[in-house]
């Protein structure tokens, strides 16, 4: 039976794009952690913090993610995900662990351009150039630890699946 695989990495790295278009290519299913939590309890990321917090969340985030894993399923997984020893070990214990990663320029520009803030909430209250910055030098060790394999996010999501597919050996489904 084949494993899940997981995306990991900062916010506008492209996990749910890139996962997105590498469950086509592999025939699996797709999950997005946030868009789980989202429909399980009917309010988006910035309701949850507002009505519990930022721990609120984040442990919404560990149930979302043992509830979304399955064979042959493609998991995107929110930004925070890696803060959790826990969910870092879960990831690497039951599949495939991918870490998406771009420079906190590129990501602040991905960001700028679409912001969904209900999507995203500050995490520390700057700038967003500077809030990626910050968060990659705070989190940067924790999805290296965490990856299995680390793929370059600054190509096109089509070459980001190609690499993928390489760094796993899997064969795209048609
Ligand atoms: N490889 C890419 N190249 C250019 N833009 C991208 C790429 N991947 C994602 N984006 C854009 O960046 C933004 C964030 O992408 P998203 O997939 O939501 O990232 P994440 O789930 O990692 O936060 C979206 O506007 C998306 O269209
Ligand atoms: O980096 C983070 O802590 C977060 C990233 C978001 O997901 P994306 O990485 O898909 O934007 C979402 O889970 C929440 O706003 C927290
Ligand atoms: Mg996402």
């Amino acid at each position: 039976m084949s494993q899940p695989i997981y995306l990991i990495g900062a916010r506008g790295c492209g996990k749910t794009t890139v996962g997105e278009a590498l469950s086509r290519a592999l025939g699996y299913a797709f999950r997005d952690t946030d868009h789980h939590l989202q429909l399980s309890t009917q309010r988006s990321v910035a309701q949850i913090v507002a009505d519990e917090g930022w721990d609120g969340f984040r442990a919404r985030e560990t149930a979302s993610l043992k509830a979304v894993t399955a064979p042959a399923t493609v998991i995107a997984t929110g930004g925070g995900m890696v803060l959790a020893e826990h969910n870092r070990r879960f990831m690497r214990e039951h599949g495939q662990v991918i870490w998406l990663s771009a420079p906190s320029h590129i990501l602040a520009q991905r960001l700028e351009s679409q912001p969904e803030a209900a999507q995203r909430p500050t995490l520390t209250g700057r700038p967003i150039a500077e809030e990626m910055g910050d968060i990659l030098r705070q989190r940067a060790h924790l999805y290296r630890d965490a990856a299995h394999h680390e793929v370059n996010a600054m190509q096109s999501p089509e070459r980001v699946v190609d690499d993928i597919l390489q760094q796993l050996s899997l064969a795209r489904a048609s």
